[in-house]
């Protein structure tokens, strides 16, 4: 595992990568041209908010599996260009959101009483308050655009100062504003009428990109303080300075220049505007959190581990995570059978989901299915990550269904692949903790505990059959571990499952296939 580490992280990170084996490089002060020289030689590349991450990138970065971003925002990281080329991308939404928010207090307080102007004077020997009237924050209403982590903190540590606090989400429940006790505004004009300082907590998207500009700030209250501690541009900044010059805006605190790591921003021309070069994750604490989580999470990743904070898979959190593990083994175990039974192309996939997994979050657990589904046959890495993009791109149908009820079994998933007007069924379900079986194929019942080499036949169902099969087994010396029998009555067939303890070669194979009685027989690695 090779590991570039282009921006600072803490050392707590770096010595956690090297305790799981990884090769690490940390390379800080590469130029662009140095990074596209040397990315193609790496497994993992790990980013702050500096490395641009895109095409240009993932065209010389032809070993690299995954992307970690040490910290929230993913807009310097080209989602769809990692997607499609199956990069896992991950990043550590939790871990400094408690020190973005207090850098984002900080910045309130610090702009609506002048601190910074008080401590410059001082400096320069100049005992005057003069012209610095700050504003008490008690009875004020503070509006939040975006009420995610970030945004849900401050509204909670701002209550203790006595504010009002209005919100506008459109993405989030009513719920989660009573949760958070906050007084919801259904559009965004409403929030900056009545505001008396704006705070903004979205990501940075197409969306929110400029979306407090002009409009917005002609119809905020006189005298607003804007505060920007999410990300560049989400406030505009030609807007915000034209606010500026007409006292629309009174005080302005941004983390997060336009420009930046520049440090020339026009804005530092207003005495009443406060600008820090993007300290709000740099504490200690957040970088320590930031550090090891990211490493965590690159090498699990690494490892083809499910990892709860990849960005282009579904959000998964720790717990749901657990609870899908043995899943996500018996989805994949069930996927690769297909195609070692069957020829087909296929052209739709219908996933049923019932009983306790019906009640769990089955896409990590339908992409499974897809990933071990396509995995065997296709040149090209499939994964996690792009299973669903490799399936669209094969013109391959996927439904998923859910029924709380099941009979015989508490939990059930059952893969109906259909191709050429032909059906192929798989189910499985796992007992207890983990003990995971395929309990159907074809309408042929049975009670298989997966394991790395099984041999499946269809036969006749007549004397003689299966005695024979075993004897051709021993005389290639095949040891057969376990062995099951389904049978449709109906049809005097059957099929055999057999595990056992070693690879069976192409010529046992034909021997088996030649018995009176056997249908088909085919060999399955797991
Ligand atoms: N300054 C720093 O050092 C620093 C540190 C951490 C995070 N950040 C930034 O802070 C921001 C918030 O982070 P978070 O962890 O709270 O994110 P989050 O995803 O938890 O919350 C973002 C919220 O914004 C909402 N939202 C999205 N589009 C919106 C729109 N058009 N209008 C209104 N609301 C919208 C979402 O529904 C969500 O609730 C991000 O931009 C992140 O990059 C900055
Ligand atoms: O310090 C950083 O890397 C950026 C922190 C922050 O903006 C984030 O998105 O996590």
């Amino acid at each position: 595992m090779k590991i570039l580490v282009s921006e600072p992280i803490a050392e707590k990170g770096l010595e956690k990568l090297v305790q799981e084996g990884a090769t690490v490089d940390l390379k800080t002060s590469l130029t662009r041209q140095e990074l596209l020289k040397i990315i193609g030689e790496y497994d993992a590349l790990i980013v702050r908010s500096n490395t641009k991450v895109n095409e240009e990138l993932y065209q010389k970065a032809t070993q690299l599996k995954v992307v970690g971003r040490a910290g929230n925002g993913v807009d310097n990281i080209d989602m769809d260009g990692a997607t499609k080329r199956g990069i896992i991308v991950v990043n550590t939404p939790d871990s400094n959101s408690v020190s973005a928010c207090e850098l984002t207090i900080g910045l309130l307080l610090a702009t609506c009483r002048n601190i910074p102007q008080h401590h410059i004077r001082l400096k320069g020997k100049v005992w005057d308050r003069s012209g610095l009237k700050g504003m008490e924050l008690l009875d004020k209403t503070v509006g939040i655009v975006g009420l995610g982590r970030i945004g849900s903190l401050v509204a909670t540590r701002l209550k203790s100062f006595g504010m009002k606090i209005v919100a506008y989400d459109p993405y989030i429940s009513d719920s989660r504003f009573q949760h958070v006790g906050v007084e919801k505004k259904e559009k965004l004009e409403d929030l900056m009428r009545v505001c008396d300082i704006l705070t903004v907590h979205t990501p940075k998207t197409e969306e929110t990109y400029g979306m407090i500009g002009k409009e917005q700030l002609a119809v905020a209250k006189k005298g607003l303080t804007v505060i920007n501690c999410a990300r560049a541009g989400i406030v505009n900044e030609v807007a915000l300075i034209e606010a500026l010059k007409t006292k629309i805006v009174a005080r302005v605190g941004i983390d997060v220049p336009e420009g930046e790591p520049e440090p020339i921003s026009p804005l530092l021309e207003y005495d009443n505007v406060i600008v820090t070069p993007h300290a709000g994750a740099d504490t200690k604490e957040a970088q320590d959190n930031v550090g090891v989580t990211i490493a965590q999470e690159v090498i699990s990743a690494l490892r083809g581990e499910m990892v709860p904070n990849a960005v282009n898979l579904p959000t998964l959190h720790t717990q749901e995570l657990a609870a899908v593990k043995n899943y996500l083994k018996l989805g994949e175990t069930m996927g690769k059978l297909y195609y070692q039974l069957e020829k087909e192309a296929v052209e739709k996939v219908e996933i049923t989901y019932r009983g306790e997994v019906a009640a769990m979050e089955t896409s990590v657990i339908s992409l499974a299915i897809l990933k071990g589904l396509f995995e065997p046959v296709l040149k090209e890495k499939v994964n996690y990550v792009n299973a669903s993009v490799v399936a669209k791109s094969r013109g391959v149908v996927v439904t998923e269904s859910k029924e709380s009820e099941v009979d015989s079994y508490l939990t059930l998933i059952t893969v109906k692949v259909i191709s050429k007007g032909k059906e192929f069924t798989i189910s499985g379900t796992v007992f207890g903790k983990d003990d995971l079986r395929i309990v159907e194929i074809n309408g042929y019942e049975f009670d298989v505990i997966p394991m790395p080499y099984m041999l499946i036949a269809e036969n006749m169902d007549k004397p003689g059959v299966v005695g024979q099969m075993g004897t051709l087994l021993g005389v290639a010396k095949v040891n057969i571990a376990t062995m099951q029998l389904g049978r449709k009555l109906t049809d005097n067939r059957a099929m055999m499952v057999l595990t056992v303890d070693s690879e069976v070669s192409k010529e046992t194979l034909e021997f088996v296939g030649g018995v009176d009685g056997i249908l088909r027989v085919r060999f399955v690695k797991l």
